[in-house]
């Protein structure tokens, strides 16, 4: 079962909350907060990572002083030893850095992906019903590994460059007030032209990563469809339309990636232009006396090494826009609010026996963004008592898979109630109804894994003796006695997985038989099986009916001999309601009417 946090479980039905998104600092450096010791490693390797490559030019100028007043071979090869030994911790401590930021980002993400699983799961069918499974990863996965990418990127070149930013300002200026003001202007502007930068940057990285999102969204769906595809010689529209999406991703990652270049390009003349002007004053002040020249090839050095933690910056700040974009849609997923919520104090549905189902006044629309979509259901008025079975026929689109979403409540009408064992379904708490109510859908979807499991669905079991007598009463008794491992025999994932669309559409059975239902939705399977198959299927679905409430979404007439109640059902509406009998034995009636035209008789 899916648990909610607090601040979900309170949000609103309404869908989207009106809060802000949750920021960047609240997803991920929330979750980043590391643990007593792992900070205070990471401080002691951010500031040894910075401090190292400042003492650095300290040894050059010591090595160009004492070299121009004719120090021996012996001292400067020992300063040079020392150079080296400075060089190569620095950069050991950048490796720790970047190993302790790597493995708390790691947790973090997964923290923030875990968080992200469950609030969309608690999200209802209004929700998913308007994303594709590519758009849901790209959220839970894409979006997450740049928030945490730019977490680690953020430690290792923000903060580290910002304090070496500020050690080198400090040293400047202690050596003389005048060159450390001309470094310090220098970095405000160039931290002003980044900023300037930064705003043309964030929208073409979003535009690029929106894209992206579509590309994967279509591809999956194609992928998924992949059959039905090539069998419908689809494949030049589905060609075309991949071109048409990708050369959409291509056009944005081109600008984005010429915005990024031009950004390059004009830092590149700026630090420059920075170098040649510190150059000038350190040779000017040397060549007056005022410094020696050691100090003035320390000078030069640190105005060289104001570049890569700058280049670093302008990097970050491409990931930062990134991590920005995925922050934004994370919060906007956060924010989502199930719409089908469980009420305060719940009314219990009776817990055994068939439950009656009634429709009052019933209107729908499928939730869109804008709340603007069409009505596909209006004033649909019928009621089945317990245990009695009812056929939903009519044309396709008419809306007999929507009455049956409604009866599980995977969405609320926006007129009239639909009632289940006496109770609104928006009385009753939408976990305890799927215990009740059971859905057997077209496309049965067989999860890789062991018949058991896909039989409780990873739901653990102590017993498997109603296993088995739930695949003897589907039908699939033989078919079990014949598996080399039984219920452990594996079976790949996916809609068939290795099973005939008949053994996949008892296995579907099965899994009804052991959920016990009070209420059996079956959406009839439109393809067509042998008739021995078909055959067996038919034993089985009159087996899970006997004794429940059945709704049957119909496909072919003929199905319709096993229901008590038809239901025409033609433009949203209930157009006829009755007893199957009475309906097809009055000739004027429109169900005998189309019992005559598909020639059906029982
Ligand atoms: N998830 C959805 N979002 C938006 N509109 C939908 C959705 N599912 C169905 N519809 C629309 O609702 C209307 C009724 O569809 P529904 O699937 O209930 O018809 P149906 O009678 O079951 O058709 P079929 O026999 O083809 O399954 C159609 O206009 C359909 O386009």
């Amino acid at each position: 079962m899916v648990t909610l946090t607090g601040r979900e479980a309170r949000g609103e039905a309404t869908g989207r909350a009106s809060g802000k998104p949750p920021s960047v600092r609240g997803l991920v450096l929330g979750e980043l907060r590391p643990g007593r010791r792992a900070g205070v490693a990471l401080a002691v390797a951010v500031v040894a990572m910075t401090a190292l490559p400042l003492a650095a030019p300290y040894l050059t100028r010591a090595f160009v002083d004492e070299a121009l007043a004719g120090a021996g071979t012996g001292r400067l090869g020992l300063l040079a030893v020392w150079f080296l030994a400075v060089a190569v911790a620095g950069q050991a401590a950048r490796l720790v850095t970047a190993w302790l930021a790597s493995g708390l980002a790691w947790d973090a993400g997964n923290r923030v992906r875990e968080r992200l699983t469950r609030h969309a799961l608690g999200l209802d069918m209004g929700y998913h019903g308007r994303r594709t499974p590519g758009e849901m990863i790209e959220r839970v996965d894409g979006d997450v590994a740049a928030l945490t990418d730019f977490a680690v990127a953020f430690l290792l070149d923000v903060v580290a460059g910002v304090l070496l930013l500020f050690g080198m300002l400090a040293v400047v200026v202690t050596i003389d007030p005048r060159l450390g003001a001309v470094l310090l202007a220098y970095c405000l502007l160039l931290g002003y032209g980044m900023v300037r930068a930064q705003r043309r940057t964030v929208p073409s990285g979003s535009r690029s990563r929106e894209a992206s999102a579509v590309l994967y969204g279509h591809m999956e769906e194609r992928l998924a469809a992949a059959e039905d595809i090539r069998a419908n010689g689809a494949g030049e529209h589905t060609v075309r339309s991949f071109h048409r999406v990708s050369s959409a991703w291509y056009r944005a990652e081109r600008r984005d990636a010429f915005v990024g270049t031009g950004v390059i390009a004009g830092t590149s003349v700026a630090f420059a232009a920075g170098t040649a002007l510190m150059l000038a004053l350190a040779a000017w002040f040397a060549s007056s006396g005022a410094l020696s020249v050691g100090t003035a090839v320390l000078l030069l050095q640190y105005t060289l090494m104001v570049r890569t933690p700058f280049e670093r910056l302008i990097g970050r700040l491409r990931e930062y826009q990134d991590a920005l974009a995925g922050a934004a849609r994370i919060g906007g997923l956060l924010a989502e609010r199930p719409r089908v919520t469980a009420p305060p104090a719940p009314v219990p549905l009776p817990e055994n026996g068939p439950l009656g189902v009634e429709f009052q006044g019933v209107g729908f629309r499928y939730p869109d963004e804008d709340g603007s979509g069409e009505r596909v259901l209006s004033d649909v008025t019928f009621a089945l008592a317990p245990g009695e079975t009812l056929g939903l026929v009519g044309r396709t689109g008419a809306g007999k898979t929507t009455i049956g979403r409604l009866v599980l409540r995977h969405y609320d009408p926006v007129a009239g109630s639909v009632r289940v064992g006496g109770a609104d379904l928006r009385d009753t708490d939408p976990a305890e109804l799927h215990r009740r109510l059971c859905v057997v859908t077209q496309d049965v979807q067989i999860l890789p894994g062991s018949v058991r499991d896909n039989l409780t669905l990873f739901r653990p079991v102590s017993d498997d003796a109603p296993l088995a007598a739930a695949l003897t009463a589907a039908g699939l008794g033989e078919w079990l006695e014949r598996l080399p491992r039984g219920l452990d025999t594996e079976l790949a994932g996916g809609q068939r997985a290795g099973l005939s669309a008949g053994q996949a559409q008892l296995l579907a059975l099965a899994r009804a038989f052991l959920a016990r239902p009070g209420v059996v939705v079956l959406d009839e399977a439109s393809s067509r099986l042998d008739p021995a198959t078909e055959r067996l299927v038919e034993d089985g679905v009159d087996r899970l009916l006997a004794g429940r409430t059945g709704i049957l979404i119909a496909h072919r007439l003929s199905s319709l001999a096993r229901v008590d109640k038809v239901a025409v059902v033609a433009g949203g509406r209930v157009v006829e309601f009755g007893s199957r009998e009475e309906l097809a034995a009055d000739p004027g009636s429109r169900f005998a009417g189309m019992l005559r035209q598909a020639e059906v008789a029982w």
